[in-house]
C-alpha cells in the first residue's frame, strides 16, 4: 500500500468509528471521507477538525491498555495549538496548559496538541519527559543528587546552557524542537509549579527529610496517533496515583531510595528482609503521600480507589458495547495488587488506534 492510501485508509477508519459514536449521519461520513480523499490527493495528508481532534484524544485516552484511570476520558480538555509556530508561542501554551491543568490543586485533564508530523517534517517534539520533573546530578565523588531517572536529560538542558541549583527538587527547563531545528530551552517559573510537602503526622523526624512532590504529573514525550497523523508533540497530564510517588519515584533504589531511611526513623530492624522492613516502610510512606495531598487539596487517587473506577469504566465500556483491552503488568498497582480486582482477572493487551506510543528518543 502507498503512504497515502495507506493514510486514507486510517482515516476512513477513524472518521466512521469517531462520526457514529458522536451521532452524525452517514452522509456527513461520506462527505468527510470525500473531502479527505481531495486534501489527501492534493496535500499528501489531511488536517482534523477541532470536533475530530478533541474527540480522536478521547478515544486514545480510552484505548490506552496501560492506564488505570481512564474512567473520566470523556471529559479529557483538549486545547488545540497546532498554529503554535515558534519555541516561543509553544513554551507559552505548556505554561498555560500547566496553569489551567493545575487550577489550584483541583487538577483538570488537559492534552495540548501542537503542530503534527508531515512525512519527513518532523513537526513540534517537546524533549521533557514530564513537563514537570526534578534535574538529576552525581557528583564527583559518585554520590546523587536529585532523581536519577533525570540524569540523561539533566546533561542534555546542560549542554545547551541552563544551569540548575544542584538541589534534590531543582525544576527541569522545558526544551522543545520545532521542524528538526535545533532545540531551544525556557525556565519554568516556580511559582506555576504546585508542589506538596510530603509530612506524616506520627513518625519523628519524618517531615524533617523535607521531602515534596510536584502535583501535576505531565506526560510529554508521547505521540498521539489519530486516523493516520502523528503528533508527537501532545503533552497531557491527569492527576498522580498515590503509590507512583510513594512505593516508585521516592522508594526505588534507583530513584530517591527512601525506604531505608523511613524504616530507620520507625526504628524497624532491618537486619533481615523477614521483617518486612520495606513493607512496612512503603505503607507509611504512601501514606504519607495519600494524607499530604489530600491535605494541600491536591488531587490524587489511591490504588484502591483507582481500581474500583477502573472496574466502573470496565463496566461503562461494555454497556456502551465496546471491548476493554488493558496491559495487566501495568494495570496492577505496585502497592498490594492482590487486594483489586485488576489482579484477578485477564486483560486483553491488543493495541487499538488511536493511542499513545513512544516515539524514539529525539536525544541521544
Ligand atoms: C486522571 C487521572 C489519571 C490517573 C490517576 C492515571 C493513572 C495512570 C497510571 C498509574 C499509569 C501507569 C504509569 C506508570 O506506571 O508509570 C498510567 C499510564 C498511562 N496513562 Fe493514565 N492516568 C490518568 C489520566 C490520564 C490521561 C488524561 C491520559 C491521556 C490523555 C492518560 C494516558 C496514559 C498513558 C498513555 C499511559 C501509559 C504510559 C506509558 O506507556 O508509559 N492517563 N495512567
Ligand atoms: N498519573 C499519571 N501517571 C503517568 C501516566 C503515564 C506515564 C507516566 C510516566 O511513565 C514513566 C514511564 C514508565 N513509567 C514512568 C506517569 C499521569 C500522567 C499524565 C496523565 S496521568
Amino acid at each position: 500500500m502507498s503512504e497515502r492510501s495507506n493514510l486514507f485508509a486510517e482515516a476512513e477508519l477513524f472518521i466512521k468509528q469517531c462520526y457514529a459514536e458522536l451521532n452524525l449521519t452517514e452522509e456527513a461520513v461520506a462527505l468527510r471521507l470525500k473531502e479527505i480523499a481531495e486534501q489527501i490527493e492534493t496535500g499528501g495528508t489531511y488536517s482534523h477538525t477541532y470536533d475530530e481532534l478533541r474527540h480522536g484524544a478521547r478515544m486514545a485516552w480510552r484505548n490506552n491498555n496501560r492506564c488505570i484511570g481512564r474512567l473520566p476520558w470523556d471529559s479529557l480538555h483538549v486545547v488545540d495549538k497546532r498554529d503554535a509556530s515558534s519555541e516561543e508561542e509553544i513554551a507559552a501554551a505548556l505554561l498555560e496548559h500547566l496553569d489551567y491543568a493545575t487550577n489550584r490543586g483541583r487538577i483538570r485533564p488537559t492534552i495540548t496538541i501542537l503542530r503534527p508530523e508531515q512525512g519527513e517534517w518532523p513537526g513540534a517534539r517537546v524533549w521533557n519527559e514530564q513537563l514537570i520533573r526534578y534535574a538529576g546530578y552525581t557528583r564527583e565523588d559518585g554520590s546523587r543528587i536529585g532523581d536519577p531517572a533525570s540524569l540523561e536529560f539533566t546533561r542534555i538542558c546542560e549542554q545547551l546552557g541552563w544551569q540548575g541549583d544542584g538541589t534534590d527538587f531543582d525544576v527541569l527547563p522545558l526544551v522543545i524542537q520545532l521542524d528538526g531545528r535545533a532545540p531551544k530551552w525556557f525556565e519554568v517559573p516556580r511559582e506555576r509549579v504546585l508542589e506538596v510537602d510530603i509530612r506524616h503526622s506520627e513518625i519523628a523526624g519524618f517531615n524533617e527529610l523535607g521531602l515534596k512532590w510536584y502535583a501535576v504529573p505531565a506526560v510529554s514525550n508521547m505521540r498521539l496517533e489519530i486516523g493516520g497523523i502523528r503528533y508527537s508533540g501532545a503533552p497531557f497530564n491527569g492527576w498522580y496515583m498515590g503509590t507512583e510517588i510513594g512505593a516508585r519515584n521516592l522508594a526505588d533504589e534507583g530513584r530517591y531510595n527512601l525506604l531505608p531511611v523511613v524504616a530507620d526513623l520507625m526504628g524497624i530492624d532491618r537486619s533481615r528482609r523477614s521483617t518486612l522492613w520495606q513493607d512496612r516502610a512503603l505503607v507509611e510512606l504512601n501514606v504519607a503521600v495519600l494524607e499530604s495531598y489530600r491535605a494541600a487539596g491536591v488531587s490524587m487517587v489511591d490504588h484502591h480507589t483507582a481500581a474500583a473506577q477502573f472496574e466502573s469504566f470496565e463496566k461503562r465500556e461494555r454497556e456502551a458495547g465496546r471491548d476493554v483491552t488493558g496491559n495487566w503488568a501495568w494495570l496492577i498497582p505496585p502497592m498490594a495488587p492482590a487486594t483489586t480486582h485488576v489482579f484477578h482477572k485477564r486483560y486483553d493487551n491488543t493495541i487499538v488506534k488511536p493511542n499513545f506510543f513512544y516515539g524514539k528518543k529525539p536525544y541521544a
